[in-house]
């Protein structure tokens, strides 16, 4: 998939992906490292951090596992430090480390409540934070990428918490690329549609029949590739996109404007049908 980029498009570059050891996370550290960058991966599980790992090195990249929970101040300061101990000074970030889950808003509990914010929108700011100070510090350039969702513009019933805290990872893009865009410092972030990854697919998504009720409400009537979302962050992340800052990019085959066009429930229905229909209703 790499050979539409140039082989070194990332050369140079220490990349941070929060997250990386499993899904969409993993699919871009394998990608970044493929593109020439040093990665250092975190997570709260050091089995798939090392599995990860071991697979970059395994393509012949630079990978380092790292544990870490962003939910603790303190645990994203060490990780850091760590981090550039080991391979450098880091040069971009992404914020994919994320908590979600299914539940009805009244019975969720301030535990649970605290799990999913603190992760998503403490987490995020917590690693932008200790980027930005040391880009700062250094008059470096730096990229940050935020992985946010589409529901966090429209908000959705069942994921409260989760639509909340991707909501403020978009205002934190927006204000910090205002912010800190005189200092060279970018910031972006991607809203994807459906991705099936064990982590999302086991929270989220029940049982067969609503899997495929969630690909019919797709326009392009398929689910997202872990390695297309990798493509498009590694653009992101790349200086091929050095003019972007404060964007939100939807990647979701469509799925998010389709929602809200009020004839799109035609597109469900064999088109041959819809002609007909559509033929009958035409004036003599
Ligand atoms: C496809 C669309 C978009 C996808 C977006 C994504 O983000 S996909 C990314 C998907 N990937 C991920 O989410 C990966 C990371 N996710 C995780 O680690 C877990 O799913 C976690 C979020 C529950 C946190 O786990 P943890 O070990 O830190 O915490 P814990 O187990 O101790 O629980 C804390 C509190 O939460 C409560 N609670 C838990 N489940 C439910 C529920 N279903 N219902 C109600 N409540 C629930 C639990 O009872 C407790 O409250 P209590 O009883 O003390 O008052
Ligand atoms: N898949 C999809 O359809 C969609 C996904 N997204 C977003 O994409 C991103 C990746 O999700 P996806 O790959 O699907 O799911 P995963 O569950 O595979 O990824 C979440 C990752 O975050 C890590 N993580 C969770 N909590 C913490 C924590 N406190 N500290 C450090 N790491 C943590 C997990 O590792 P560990 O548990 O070991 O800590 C895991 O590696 C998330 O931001 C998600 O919101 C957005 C829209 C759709």
């Amino acid at each position: 998939m790499s050979d539409s980029f140039a082989p070194d498009l990332l050369a140079d570059q220490h990349i941070v992906v929060t997250g990386g050891g499993t899904g969409l996370g993993r699919a871009m550290a394998l990608r970044f490292a493929d593109l020439g960058a040093a990665v250092t991966i975190n997570g709260r599980r050091p089995d798939p951090l090392a599995e990860t790992v071991r697979d970059i090195e395994a393509a012949g990249g630079a990978a380092e596992g790292i544990q870490c929970n962003v939910r603790d101040y303190e645990a994203v300061q060490a990780f850091f430090e760590e981090a550039e101990d080991r391979q450098g000074p880091v040069t971009r970030l992404v914020n994919n480390a994320a908590a979600n889950f299914l539940a009805p808003t009244e019975d969720i509990s301030p535990n649970g409540f605290d799990a999913i914010v603190q992760t998503n929108l403490y987490g995020s700011f917590y690693c932008t934070q200790a980027c930005g100070q040391r880009w700062l510090e250094r008059d470096a350039e730096g990229v940050v990428l935020s992985i946010a969702t589409t529901y966090a513009e429209t908000g959705s019933a069942y994921v409260v918490p989760s639509a909340m805290s991707k909501a403020g990872i978009v205002a934190m893009t927006r204000s910090l690329a205002a912010e800190w865009g005189s200092e060279g410092i970018r910031l972006n972030a991607v809203a994807p549609g459906p991705f099936p990854t064990e982590g999302a697919w086991d929270r989220l998504v029940p049982d067969d029949d609503l899997e495929q009720k969630m690909r019919e409400r797709v326009p392009v009537r398929r689910f997202g590739e872990p390695e297309e979302l990798a493509t498009l962050a590694s653009f992101l992340l790349s200086d091929l996109s050095a003019f972007m800052n404060g964007e939100v990019v939807t990647f979701d085959g469509g799925e998010a404007l389709a929602a809200g066009g009020q004839f799109n429930t035609f597109t469900r229905m064999p088109r041959r049908q819809v002609k007909a229909l559509m033929e009958q209703m035409r004036p003599e």
